[in-house]
């Protein structure tokens, strides 16, 4: 599994390996113990799977609250995606800075997002899936969410995005109060 860093010490890319051969490939997309050793293991409880049919479809920016914050692994099943993670930690040093990258079927790249960050991305291929592991049940009570529009993210794409109402009429992060407290 490869790993590379990103400008936000924590939110990292895995690449598992794929084994390819004469029918296609095969690639464990997620090993605990490959996690371990890399000094990322994460409780995960919960997977979950969307499909965006169109091109410029935004969901995000999202976060789950303490005392049900959740840390993600993210990847696309099908399509491609631009995958973004933003600093909401108090205190934090990159608290406000985000990252993105381009995750896909064909590159197999992976983002983790720890629990502190919000999440969100932009399709950039009709139907679209991301299947992504949460280390903390759904818990609506605990949802929240930033404007994506509103934290200087270069996203990939012009035009107006499809978004849900309440992805529209998020608080912008400007206006926004943080739950989440950075610890060094
Ligand atoms: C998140 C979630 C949602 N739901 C139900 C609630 C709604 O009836 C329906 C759609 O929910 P929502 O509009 O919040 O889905 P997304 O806009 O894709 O939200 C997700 O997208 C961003 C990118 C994330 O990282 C979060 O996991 C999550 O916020 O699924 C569930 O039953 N379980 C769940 O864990």
């Amino acid at each position: 599994m490869q790993i590379e860093q990103t400008s936000l010490p924590g939110v990292v890319i895995l690449t598992p390996v794929r084994h390819g051969d004469a029918r296609g490939f095969f690639s464990e997309s997620w090993n605990r113990q490959r996690m371990i050793e890399a000094g990322l293991d994460i409780d995960f409880v919960q997977d979950n799977h969307s499909l965006s049919a169109r091109v410029g479809t935004i969901r995000g920016l999202h976060y789950q609250a303490p005392p049900h914050a959740q840390a993600k692994l993210v990847r696309c099943g099908k399509g491609k995606l631009f995958d973004v993670a933003v600093d909401i930690r108090k205190g934090s040093p990159t608290y406000g800075q985000w990252t993105g990258v381009e995750l896909s079927f064909e590159n197999g790249r992976q983002l983790l997002i720890p629990a502190g960050f919000l999440h969100g991305f932009v399709t950039l291929e009709p139907d679209t899936e991301i299947v992504y592991k949460c280390s903390d049940y759904y818990a609506p009570e605990c949802d929240g969410g930033v404007l994506w529009s509103s934290c200087g993210i270069d996203w990939p794409f012009t035009g107006e995005p499809l978004l849900s109402d309440k992805d529209r009429k998020a608080v912008p992060l400007a206006d926004f109060t943080s739950p989440f407290s950075f610890e060094a």
